[in-house]
């Protein structure tokens, strides 16, 4: 029987971010490989016009659950939905709930973060280092509690090339940052956000850097882990191969290179993909939680979750991976053929985007306009081109992080823990993991039907009729405009004309003798 399996049967677990992407798939490994644990409770709250309970009902109801449902009939009955804002103080949960949360808690996960790269710093704050703060606070009123496990990213140090297993602290204490946001107005937080961050990317690593200094300066005698994994990526084995379900890290450019949206991208083919699996991530963080319980190391232990030093890739191989599938799976629909490349110049990378991403969006939004139709692709455009950009810095460079704590913990799982959460991910196949993403993004995230594979297949085949005619016209246009203006362009062209001429004459005065 599996240690950490067992470790989690009786417990009552708390998770923050339990509707988010990694949440989801924690919660569906905890309740298939320990079906007897008493009870999740997830801090949720009411979005895009759904109440928790609907919002918790339709997870459960979903692809990824359907596996839990034979090991766990009463999965409905085990888990806990409390209403919580982790942007509010208290986060907003009635005394009861809250009452309940601190006397049964044995492990609490924290997951919840706004991952938007773009994210005003005021709400980055409160999202990933004062809510982080409140709920250690909560933690450290649990008499049951055995471990916190905070997870954090591998950019959180994203200033460093190479980055070890310990915290790195900031200039600005995190206090003195949470103080600031309650009296700066806006402003002067946009003003001073780039002096804050200062080399690193954008708001999102800043402050889950600050959010990880926060669970070192507040840990007291809890058992605390820190993980930091780096891109995560759709699962590579469990509950099934290529399981994802949202737009974040490479799986939104996976899309726009599949509809032929994206046909440029800045990035260096030779840089490091550190992507890891999702399910990877998760085996990973319940072996922390089972290791930090039972164990109680005696500092806060940190773990990377990463692939570069184990097992490289790099985002050439990626991208080949990526167009090659498309190949022979075409996404449906799409704009224009699955042709895209990479660019290491900011000058190329800049004519491409205006050649092949701007121009054909004009183009096409004025067929639109002469259709009668409403034109959108330019805006569409613009906001992948934006997209992109914010993603650059980090197709552009590699990290070394070391991986010292996350290979003592393999090494301390029995060779059944090792099966049943494996995290070692040299054993991982890139291609075939690649391959599979691709596939998961069609099934899984646009619900595509495998069914319209040939439809898709003749779709592009029209689209690179439509592509050799149109430049066959521009080639036919530009050289007529040319013919006009230039008498070498003219005389070019009388040569060519008479060659020809000359040619089939010979061709058919050969072929008469012949009769
Ligand atoms: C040799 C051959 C070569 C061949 C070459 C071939 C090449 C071709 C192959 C291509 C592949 C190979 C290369 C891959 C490179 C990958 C690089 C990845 C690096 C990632 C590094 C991550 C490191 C850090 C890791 C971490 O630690 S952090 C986790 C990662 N964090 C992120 O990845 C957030 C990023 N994103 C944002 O920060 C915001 O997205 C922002 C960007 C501000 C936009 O923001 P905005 O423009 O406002 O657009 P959205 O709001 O996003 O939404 C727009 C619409 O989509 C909807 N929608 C947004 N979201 C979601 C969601 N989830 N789920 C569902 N829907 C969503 C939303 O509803 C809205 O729909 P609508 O309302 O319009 O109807
Ligand atoms: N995805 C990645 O590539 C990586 C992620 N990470 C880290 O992993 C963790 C999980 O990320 P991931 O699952 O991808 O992120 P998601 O964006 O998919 O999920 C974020 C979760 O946080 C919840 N949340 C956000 N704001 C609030 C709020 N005010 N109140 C309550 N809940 C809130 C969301 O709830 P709701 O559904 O209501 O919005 C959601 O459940 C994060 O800490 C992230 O920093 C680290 C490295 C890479």
């Amino acid at each position: 029987m599996s240690m950490i399996a067992a470790f989690y049967n009786g417990k009552s677990i708390l998770i923050t971010g339990a509707t988010g992407f990694m949440g989801k798939v924690l919660m569906e490994k905890l309740f298939r490989t320990s079906p007897d644990l008493k009870v999740i409770y997830i801090l949720v709250r009411p979005k895009a016009g759904q109440t928790t309970q609907q919002r918790v009902f339709q997870i459960l109801n979903s692809k990824l659950f359907e596996k839990v449902k034979e090991v766990c009939p009463n999965v409905h009955e085990k888990i806990r939905a409390v209403y919580a804002d982790l942007n509010q103080n208290d986060f907003a949960i009635s005394k009861e709930d809250m009452q309940e949360l601190l006397s049964c808690t044995n492990v609490v996960f924290h997951c919840a973060a706004t991952v938007r790269f773009d994210d005003h710093l005021r709400h980055a704050v409160q999202l990933n280092v004062t809510a982080t703060q409140q709920l250690l606070l909560m933690a450290s009123q649990m008499p049951k509690l055995e471990a916190f496990i905070h997870i954090s990213t591998a950019f959180s140090n994203c200033n460093l090339t190479h980055i070890d297993e310990v915290i790195y602290p900031c200039p600005v204490e995190p206090k003195q940052i949470i103080d600031s946001m309650e009296w700066l107005d806006d402003a002067i937080i946009d003003e001073i956000t780039p002096k804050l961050i200062g080399d690193r990317p954008n708001t999102y690593t800043y402050t889950k850097a600050l959010g990880e200094m926060v669970v070192h300066q507040e840990s007291g005698n809890m058992n605390i882990a820190i993980i930091r994994p780096s891109i995560v990526g759709a699962t590579w084995q469990e509950p099934f191969p290529g399981w994802v379900d949202n737009l974040n890290g490479p799986s939104g450019l996976i899309i726009a290179a599949g509809k032929g949206f994206l046909r440029s991208i800045r990035a260096t083919p030779m840089a490091v993909a550190d992507l890891i699996p999702v399910d990877t991530v998760v085996n990973l963080t319940l072996a922390v939680g089972w290791y930090t319980a039972v164990h109680r190391p005696k500092s806060t232990l940190i773990y990377h979750c990463t692939s570069g030093n184990l097992n490289p890739c790099n985002w050439g191989k990626m991208g080949f991976q990526v167009l090659a599938t498309f190949e022979k799976v075409p996404l449906e629909r799409a704009f224009r053929r699955p042709n895209a490349d990479f660019t290491t110049n900011t000058i190329t990378s800049q004519y491409w985007n205006a050649v092949s991403h701007r121009a054909p969006a004009i183009i096409y939004d004025f067929y639109l306009r002469l259709t009668g139709r409403k034109p959108r692709m330019t805006k569409v455009m613009n906001r992948l081109l934006r997209n992109v950009s914010m993603l650059e810095y980090f197709v552009n460079r590699s990290w070394e992080w070391s991986t010292y704590n996350t290979e003592m913990l393999m090494s301390e799982l029995s060779p059944e823990d090792q099966r049943v959460f494996n995290f070692d991910v040299r054993q991982l196949n890139w291609l075939e993991y690649i391959e599979n993403y691709v596939l998961g993004v069609k099934k899984y995230l646009l619900k595509e039907d495998m069914a319209g594979i040939p439809e898709a297949k003749q779709h592009l085949k029209r689209l690179r009729n439509i592509h050799y005619l149109f430049n066959t016209a521009l080639f036919l246009i530009a050289w007529r405009l040319l013919i006009a203006r230039s008498q070498m362009a003219r005389n070019v062209w009388f040569f060519i004309v008479s060659f020809c001429y000359k040619f089939l004459s010979y061709f058919r005065a050969s072929s008469t003798l012949k009769v």
